[in-house]
């Protein structure tokens, strides 16, 4: 059989080589991709990330689908641009801090005719706090096509954005009740790219009435991504982390449960779809399946307004309650 040339490089995601350091993301006035989804190459197979978003106020730790979105451009950088992202396995090893850069450690495991492989290794003070392994595939042409209904749920733009919701319910309800902190908390914590976030059904983030794990909102980013597939694709990853725990928690939360720790523990992404835009409105849909034991599991769907399932999640997360014995 003729052996074929291993894939080029691809190109880095965006042109900016250098910004300086900052650890306090919400300082940062530019965009996501001059900023969280900005890497700097080090060296062959070495990347850098300078700019760093908090996951919640009260520590410093780093967001977790920013390693996963960060990781997958990194990733990407190293494969020719024929081959697409399809899935990605990951595990969120220690907590990342904000405060310092993060090194991306790239293993070109394999490079196959079909499918590059790679792993992926973040490191902080030369420990690792996330590894995950990607594989990208060649496009190839249609074998057997099948894809489930899209849900039938109201348009974006008949729908309020979680932060003007949020504000409406705290203005009009002085105190400190749970809704009143998970409020604060999520005003608080959603990245400043993703405001534009509306809750399908706002009356579940308003704790108002007892709902299963599930939620929907629709998102999309707050800038133009522009054209390049593999940003948009890195984007995706970069927010399906963002109500993954919160859809296990929240029913709990309105029966009194408050978590005294929760993470993220692993992610996984199938990428169905190689064009689809950030920058339009995506309809995320979570829905946790099983919590028991201190975990729960959470699978989400990312569909196009137009009907495409363009992603596919699951995720499993560390819930804790102050009744279990700290070591
Ligand atoms: C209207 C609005 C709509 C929109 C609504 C959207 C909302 C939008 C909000 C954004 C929100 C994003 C949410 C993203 C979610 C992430 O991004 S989470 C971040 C990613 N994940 C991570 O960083 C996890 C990284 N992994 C780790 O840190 C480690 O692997 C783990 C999980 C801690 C396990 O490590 P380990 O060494 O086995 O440690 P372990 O024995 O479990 O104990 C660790 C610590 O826990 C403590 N501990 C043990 N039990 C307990 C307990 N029950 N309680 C408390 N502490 C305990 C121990 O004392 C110990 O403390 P230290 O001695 O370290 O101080």
């Amino acid at each position: 059989m003729a052996k074929t040339a291993p894939p080029k490089e691809g190109k880095p995601l965006t042109n900016v080589t250098h910004i300086e350091f900052t650890s306090r993301a919400e300082d940062i006035k530019a965009g996501l991709i001059d900023t969280f989804l900005n890497l700097q190459r080090i060296d062959t197979n070495l990347y850098l990330a300078r700019h760093l978003l908090k996951g919640r106020r009260s520590y410093n730790a780093v967001y977790g689908g920013q390693a996963i979105g960060q990781s997958l451009a990194a990733a990407a950088a190293t494969v020719d641009d024929t081959f697409v992202p399809h899935s990605l396995h990951s595990y969120f090893i220690k907590t990342g801090s904000v405060e310092k850069p993060i090194l991306y450690m790239i293993d070109r495991i394999r490079d196959g005719r079909s499918f590059c492989t790679r792993l992926v290794k973040a490191v902080q003070d030369g420990e690792a706090i996330f590894s995950c392994q990607i594989s990208f595939h060649k496009k190839e042409r249609d074998a057997i096509v099948h894809q489930q209904e899209m849900p039938v749920v109201p348009d974006p733009e008949t729908l309020q954005p979680a932060r003007i919701t949020a504000e409406e319910y705290l203005k009009d309800n002085v105190g400190d009740s749970i809704t009143q902190k998970v409020l604060n908390h999520a005003i608080k914590e959603i990245p400043n790219a993703f405001d534009r976030v509306r809750p399908v059904d706002p009356a579940k983030y308003l704790l108002k009435e007892d709902s299963e794990p599930k939620a929907s909102i629709w998102i999309r980013a707050k800038e133009n991504i522009g054209d390049d597939n593999r940003l948009h694709q890195c984007v995706a990853a970069y927010l399906t982390d963002l109500t993954m725990l919160n859809t296990a928690i929240r029913p709990h939360m309105r029966k009194g449960f408050v978590p005294s720790m929760s993470f993220s523990l692993d992610h996984c992404i199938w990428i169905h779809e190689d064009n689809f835009r950030m920058d339009d409105w995506m309809l995320y849909e979570t829905v946790s399946t099983k919590a028991n034991g201190s975990r729960a599991f959470i699978e989400g769907k990312l569909w196009t307004k137009d009907g495409r399932l363009a992603v596919s999640t699951a995720q499993e997360a560390l819930v804790r309650d102050n009744q279990q014995s700290k070591q």
